[in-house]
Parts: structure tokens; sequence; C-alpha cells
């Protein structure tokens, strides 16, 4: 609960409100019976004007309690909603300090429940409370001592009544609180596969698996479902039980009291407030668990959100270094690296120096360590093992601001947000002039069909980037890669879906215009290379051979074998 507690400071005069509103609400309602027994009595004792005056009251104080309930479920809801938004941006907040390996840990499915779902379900315990928290003991314990105080002689009818139902409410309890534990992952698993399964969609379709896919839905769904549904049995078996349970209590009241009657004429102006007082009893405990159900289910969510927010970064920038003005050298010395909770090494003692202003090309076979080494170099992981430096300065000394300023990392993956191209743009520099789009996308190769657009730069990018191709959503990323002139440039087989010929003027407006930035090409293809300056080539994570095309295909076996088969390949094509 200590989650919640630093909102309550905050909110404390809508609090206060909800707080009072709840009082007068259960005041009223506890006061009524006892008008209603006055009123009875004025009738028995045929007194007409005492009865208009106590009817007055009676909708005097229903008035009231209206009010007081409308204003609690207004400032409760608004309460729960604020709160909610707060813990929704801290745990936002706290993922954005999160390294890749942490959001790997908590898997990006698991971390969208938590923020949506899981905040839902407090802001629903913080709202019920709020309405139902203080109301209940008020309800309860008034109206029991209301009970006996208008009829003493029923008190073991009471007594029988709140046992019996406290007994079912925790029966039930007890078969629901495991199933509430249960749902979050449930819901996770079906959002996750409805996830992968509609943004692969494409290959779902191509390769004829709606029907597999289907099915593996269908499980993950229905076993949500058959969980919903015993909660929803439990829930449905204790309502007609606390029915029954409250009709017997009133049932038997009335039995005994007429029996009484000779002896007690006056008994039967206090019945009628007496077995509202017990349906008022009841009511409180029918809140009680309704409030219990919230707080299981919350709870967990509590747990969940604050295990986020718990989390210590398992990699932090040093807050008190200064932002620096780094040259744009590399150095890697001695580097080994292992993913977390990984035990494969998948770079092994890897040494060398980029001078700032060269172009180096990074080849090697598929799984050979190419993307995990420029991962490196924008310190989205640290090494294992060694270190790694640019501008001669280590990695980890090198303030967060200054480390994204100087190096630009052009992902494999070109990944858009929805919005306009400038938007997208200007992610890679904030102030980004129209000349400076316009450069950066002459550069891309992007400009071509950009400005084919009517509103060029201000053209829509739809949820997804759907209405690019696979080239034109490279081209953009690259654009947004230099657009800030980076001193260093990771291009991670970023012109893969661009043609021969986009490539390659691709290549000649970098070397043109970025001529002081160091580009790292990563490439599957060596003729995307084979001008670089320097060439390093990596064989199962080692480093077997650094030199220009001309040297490595002098002495190394690996680059020459890489050659051999591309150049056989291209042949055969
Ligand atoms: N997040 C990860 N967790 C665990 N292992 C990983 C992770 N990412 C990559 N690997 C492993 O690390 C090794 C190197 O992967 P990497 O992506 O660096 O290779 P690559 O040379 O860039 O391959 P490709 O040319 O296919 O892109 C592979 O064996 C891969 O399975």
């Amino acid at each position: 609960m200590d989650l919640l507690k630093p909102y309550l400071g905050k909110y404390k005069g809508d609090l206060a409100i909800t707080v009072i509103s709840v009082i007068v609400m259960a005041g009223a309602a506890l006061w009524q019976p006892r008008l209603l027994q006055e009123v009875m009595t004025a009738i028995t004792q045929d007194k007409m004007s005492r009865v208009n005056a106590i009817g007055i009251q009676l909708i005097v104080v229903a008035v009231i309690g209206l009010i007081a309930g409308t204003v609690n479920a207004i400032f409760a809801a608004k309460v729960a909603q604020n709160i909610a938004a707060d813990v929704r941006e801290k745990t936002y907040r706290k993922i954005q300090t999160f390294s890749f390996a942490d959001i790997e840990r908590f898997s990006v499915g698991n971390l969208v429940v938590r923020l949506t779902n899981d905040i839902q379900q407090i802001q629903t315990l913080v709202m019920t409370s709020l309405q139902a928290l203080l109301r209940m003991p008020i309800l309860f314990i008034g109206a029991l001592y209301l009970a006996i105080k208008t009829l003493p002689d029923l008190w073991w009818i009471i007594v029988i009544m709140v046992i019996t139902v406290i007994l079912i409410t925790a029966f039930v309890f007890a078969k629901m609180g495991p199933l509430f534990g249960k749902i979050q992952g449930l819901i996770e698993k079906t959002n996750n596969l409805a996830k992968e399964n509609l943004q692969g969609v494409r290959v779902v379709k191509s390769f004829n698996q709606e029907k597999n896919v289907q099915e593996n839905f269908d499980a993950a769904s229905g076993e949500l479902n058959d969980v919903n549904v015993k909660i929803g049995y439990l829930f449905s078996v204790m309502s007609p039980l606390f029915t029954m349970v409250s009709q017997l209590a009133i049932a038997g009241s009335i039995w005994f009291v007429g029996n009484q009657v000779g002896k007690h004429p006056l008994w039967i102006a206090s019945v009628s407030s007496f077995t509202n007082y017990l349906m008022q009893i009841m009511m409180a405990v029918i809140i009680g668990g309704m409030v219990m159900s919230f707080a299981a289910r919350g709870l967990v969510s509590i747990k969940r959100i604050k295990e986020v927010i718990d989390t210590e970064p398992t990699m932090t920038f040093e807050q008190d270094v200064p932002e620096q003005d780094l040259v744009g050298s590399v150095e890697f010395d001695d580097v080994s690296f292992s993913y977390p909770n990984d035990d494969m090494v998948v770079l092994k003692d890897i040494s060398f120096k980029a001078q700032a202003g060269e172009m180096i090309g990074i080849v090697g076979a598929t799984g050979s360590g190419k993307t995990t080494l420029a991962q490196l170099m924008a310190r989205l992981f640290d090494p294992s093992k060694g270190t790694v430096k640019i501008g001669g300065v280590d990695l980890k000394q090198v303030n967060e601001k200054s480390l994204r300023q100087t190096v630009s990392y052009v992902l494999q993956r070109a990944t858009l947000f929805s919005g306009k191209i400038a938007d997208n743009l200007r992610q890679g520099k904030n102030d980004a002039t129209e000349h400076d789009m316009k450069r950066a996308t002459e550069i891309a190769q992007a400009a071509e069909f950009i400005e084919r657009y009517e509103d060029v730069y201000d053209h829509p990018v739809e949820e997804r980037s759907s209405n690019f191709s696979g080239g034109q959503k490279q081209r953009l990323s690259i654009a947004r890669g230099v657009i800030a002139d980076p001193k260093i440039l990771i291009l991670d087989d970023s012109t893969s879906a661009l043609d021969a010929k986009s490539e390659k003027l691709v290549k000649e407006a970098l070397d043109r215009d970025l001529k002081d930035t160091t580009t790292f090409i990563i490439a599957e293809k060596i003729s995307s290379v084979i001008n670089a300056d320097r060439i390093l080539v990596l064989d199962e994570g080692k480093l077997v051979g650094m030199g220009s095309h001309q040297e490595l295909i002098k002495n190394s076996a690996v680059y020459q074998e890489i050659y051999a088969t591309q150049k056989a390949q291209e042949v055969n094509n």
C-alpha cells in the first residue's frame, strides 16, 4: 500500500470531501429507519401533525443522503483517476530508465499489461475503497447498535445472520483469491498472442497459418474465460445466499414479534425499523465482500507495479559527469560480452581502434555478433569484460546526452512512429529546420519520394509505418540517423531493402556530406563495404580479420570464403 501513500497527501482536499460525504451518507441511511419507526408510532397513536412533521424530516434526510452519495461518487472517481494517472506516469518514467536487458527480462507484453490492466485494477480498488471502506464500518456498527436498541430481545437473530454471512463470504473469497492471481498472467498471455499474430499477419496469411494461430489464441482465451467464469459462479452463488439469509432473518423477526405483540403492542412500530437495520448490516457485509474482492485483485496489481518501480536499472549513466564534446574515435579494448541471463559468450576478446572520420565495414556470417558489437558502441549494453571508448573516454564515464549526440545508431529493423514524417526526423534533432530535413533526406535518398507528397514532411506515418515500403522506411530511418550530423554513425544492415543503385547513392552521399563522421557499416554483402577504409571480419564472436578489402582478400581466410561464396551466388543469379 505504500505505493499509494504519497498520493493520499497530494489529493487530501478531495479525499476529505469523500470522507465527509461518506459519513453524511451513512448517517442519513442510519437515521431513516429511526424516523420511520417514529412515524409508525405516531400513526398507531393517531398523532397526524407529528406524522407530517416526521414525514418532512424523512424527505430532507433522504435528499441529504442522495446529495452526499453523489458527491462521494464523483470525488472518489476523481481521486482514483488522478492517482491512477500518477502511478501510470511514474511507472512509465521508470520503464524509460530501463536498459534493453531490463525490458527483455520483463518482456514488452508484460510491461504493457502492467501499464494498462494493472493500473486499471488499482484505479478500481481506490475508487471502491473511497466509496465503501468507511461506509462499511459506520453502517455495520451503527445498524448493529440501533437494531439491538430497537428490539433488544431479537439480538440472537442478528448474531446468527452476521455469523452465517461472514462464513459464506470467507468461503467464497478463499476460493476466489488464487483465481485473481492467475488472471493477470492469462491476460498477458492472450494479449501477447494477439499482438504477435496481428503484427505478423502477413506471415500468418502467406504460410496459411490462420487455423493454427486461431487454435492457439482460442486455447489462451478459453483458459482466461474459464477463470473468469469460475469467479462469476462464485459471485453468483454469493448473492442468492445473502438474499436467502436476510429473508429468513426478516421472516424470523416478524414471526417472533407477531407472537409477542399481545405483551408488547409497540413492537409493531419497531419491527419495520429493526428489519431495515438488518438489511443495512447485511449491506455492510456485502460492501465489505465487494471491497475484499477488488482488494484481492488490486493488491496483486499493486505488487506487480511496485516490482517495476523498485527495479534498479541494470545499466545507469553517471549523473555527475558533465556534458562532453567528444571526438569520433572508437576503441574496443579486449571486449567480451554475454547477453544477460545467457551463458553463451557472444563477443570474445575484441580489440580494435577506429580513427575519427574513418569508414569501417563490419562483415561476418549471420549470428557472428555484428549487431551486438554495434549495440555495445551505442551503450545499449555494457561489456561483460574489457572497455569500449569513444573519443578516448570509457563509455561508462560518458554523459548520456553527450553519448546520444555523438553516436547515432540506425537499427537493422527500421522503426518509425505514427505521426508525421517531420516528427520522426525530429527524433534525430529536436529543432531540425526544413533545410536540415531536406539535407538529411537527400543523403538518405528519401527526398525523391517525400517530395512527391503534396504535404512533404507533414505527410502522415501510419501505425507501424504501414503506408511505407521496406526501402522507404529504411531511407527515412537513415535520414533520422544523419540529420544531427553525428560524430559516429552506425548503419546496421540499414540498406538491405534498398536497390543497388540507391544503396550506392547513399554511400556516396555519406562519403561526400559526412566526411568527418566515423561511419560503421554492418553488411551481409561484401559489395556494400568494399570501399570502406577498413573492414572488420567477425566469426563466431571473434575478430578474425581487419584491413582494407585488398588486404583481407590476401590474408583473411574467413573473408576470402565469404567473398568467394557471394561471388559464386552473383554468377549463379
Ligand atoms: N537479446 C539476446 N539475448 C540472447 N542472445 C542473443 C540476443 N541477441 C542476439 N543474441 C545471440 O547473439 C549472437 C549474435 O547475434 P547478433 O545479432 O549480434 O549477430 P549478427 O551477426 O548481427 O547476425 P545477423 O547478421 O543475422 O543480424 C547470436 O547467436 C544470437 O542468437
